[in-house]
């Protein structure tokens, strides 16, 4: 893809008719690059990636997702640009009744793909993640950074352009938290576009990638971390 992957210009958002908590936001990323998204707590980090991700729309400006006009795009096609997509929720989103494995593959079985054709992949990428041992688990049994390594296998089972990640690293300690970043930055080596919104100020830093940041719904600086 010759531009950017994803361009925000002067977008605005609001939830429903409170004021906006997003305002004035403009920023690109290319295709296969890294960043964070840092903010104090109700900043407006999780609402910027709704908006990347489809569930919310802007109330001004414009958003352009993979070279398309995100508001001109048909309802019917929605579905196809946010499978591009893969998130990790700030509260996982597993499903209770299902197991690890299947959890994971639930993206594949939605887009139709057959057990047979995945099942392998997925126990290699529970592993990639640290989860082979617990591919039968149900996530109320998994710990919470089993879960959290778990929702990131789920994020990028079908392989997408652009990963998104809110507070990755939330409920985990600071071992695991680097070793998150790592899976990330790995993913990103494969040519994965990356943007996670953290207030992990040492995690940011340590990581040496460019930062966004946002205050009262503003992107007010544009930085980098402090090296690995
Ligand atoms: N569903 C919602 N309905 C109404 N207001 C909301 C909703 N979600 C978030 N907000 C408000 O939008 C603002 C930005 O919230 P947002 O969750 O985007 O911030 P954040 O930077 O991700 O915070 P945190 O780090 O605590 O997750 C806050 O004032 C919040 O109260």
């Amino acid at each position: 893809m010759a531009g950017p992957i994803l361009r925000f210009e002067g977008v605005a958002m609001r939830y429903g008719r409170a004021p906006e908590v997003l305002k004035d936001i403009g920023f690109e990323l290319s295709p296969g690059s890294f960043h964070f998204v840092t903010g104090a707590s109700g900043a407006g980090k999780s609402s910027l990636l709704k908006l990347i991700y489809l569930a919310e729309r802007p109330s001004r400006g414009r958003i352009e997702l993979f070279s398309r006009d995100v508001d001109a795009v048909a309802p019917a096609d929605r579905p196809f640009l946010r499978r591009r997509i893969g998130v990790v929720f700030q509260e996982f989103r597993l499903l209770e009744h299902l197991s690890a494995f299947d959890n994971c593959a639930l993206p594949l079985r939605i887009a139709g793909q057959k057990p047979e054709s995945y099942r392998g992949d997925i126990a290699e990428l529970l592993g990639w993640v640290g989860l082979k041992g617990r591919m039968h688990a149900l996530p109320a049994t998994l710990s919470g950074g089993e879960k959290q390594r778990l929702a990131i296998a789920r994020a990028v089972v079908a392989r997408p352009d652009i990963l998104l990640a809110d507070e990755p690293t939330g409920n985990v300690d600071d071992a695991l938290a680097l070793r998150i970043l790592r899976l990330f930055v790995e993913l990103n080596r494969l040519g994965t576009t990356v943007l996670i919104a953290s207030h992990d100020e040492d995690l940011v830093a340590r990581s040496g990638q460019p930062v966004f940041h946002l205050e009262n719904g503003r992107l007010t600086a544009f930085g980098r971390g402090g090296g690995r």
